[in-house]
């Protein structure tokens, strides 16, 4: 512990907060995610070394970058020491914007899926066991200083080697549950790209696509159906059709991460061409 010096909180983060923190050797400015597993019942502690486990694994641009782990028996503490986002949540992004009725330019959105869609496919096609994210939301993508998104907590995460072809179901934020979970099947690497749709479409409309149900079972039912309300008219026709592209109900028929970066990187880059 005496490696770093808490700076001040930040938020939450799953099973624990996060706060910023300063390391001592060379003032690096980083966050730890601090988890109490005193109460933990043996599935979360598993839940837990996995996450620690895939975060070792991974180092790519667009996903938070882990440093250093410290176990505190005495406290029942666990500190995962990991990079610093100065930007924040994307969570936060869309609550300013929409507090200020500041639409985000379409650019930043197709900029926000293309990385999104890079990290995911890092952890979907990783040689030693396909990496599931399973809780994908603003909450949980983070901003550097350059306006670069990184895929963070991997708190709900799941390696799928060997015989465990899928995750069991029913883990994730209920506004993103993908039909095929509504429906008890198993969560895939498809049921992480309904999550980006879904967040795609809440960057551009403030809302999630299926939002005003007083009960699961209300919301629930409105997924299944998959209505919602149509993409303003002052984005792109590419846009809102990505956005049901990936927001197809038959996940057999959804496009992979792989299919998505292969259609549309082009047009990404064309809206980023049309900015000047
Ligand atoms: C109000 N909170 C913030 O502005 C904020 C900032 C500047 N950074 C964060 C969070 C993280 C951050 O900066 N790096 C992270 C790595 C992993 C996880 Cl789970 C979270 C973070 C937050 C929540």
């Amino acid at each position: 512990m005496d490696k770093y010096e808490h700076v001040g909180y930040l938020g939450k983060g799953s099973f624990g907060c996060v706060s910023k923190i300063k390391r001592k050797e060379d003032g690096r400015i980083l966050v730890w995610k601090e988890i109490n597993y005193g109460e933990m019942k043996e599935k979360e502690k598993q839940l837990l070394v996995n996450e620690v486990n895939i975060l070792q694994k991974l180092k790519h641009t667009n996903i938070v970058r882990y440093y250093d782990r410290i176990i505190d028996a005495h406290q029942t503490k666990i500190y995962i020491i990991m990079e610093y986002c100065v930007g924040g949540d994307l969570g936060q992004l869309i609550q300013k914007c929409k507090s200020d009725r500041q639409p985000i330019e379409e650019e930043v959105i197709w900029r926000t899926l293309l990385q999104i869609l890079s990290a995911l496919h890092e952890i979907h096609n990783r040689k030693d066991g396909v990496i599931l994210h399973r809780d994908l939301k603003p909450g949980n993508l983070f901003l550097d200083d350059r306006g670069n998104i990184k895929l963070g907590d991997f708190g709900l995460a799941k390696i799928l080697t060997g015989g465990a072809q899928h995750a069991q179901t029913f883990v994730g934020t209920p506004h993103y549950m993908s039909p095929e979970q509504i429906y008890s099947k198993p969560y895939n690497d498809k049921s992480d790209v309904w999550s980006v749709g879904c967040l795609i479409y809440e960057m551009a409309t403030f809302k999630p696509p299926f939002h005003e149900a007083v009960t699961h079972n209300q919301l629930y039912d409105k997924i299944k159906q998959g209505v919602y309300d149509p993409v303003p008219n002052y984005y792109s026709k590419d846009l809102s059709d990505v956005i049901s592209k990936m927001m197809t109900l038959d996940n057999h028929k959804r496009p992979s991460v792989h299919d998505l970066l292969h259609t549309f990187a082009p047009l990404a880059l064309r809206y980023k061409e049309k900015k000047i």
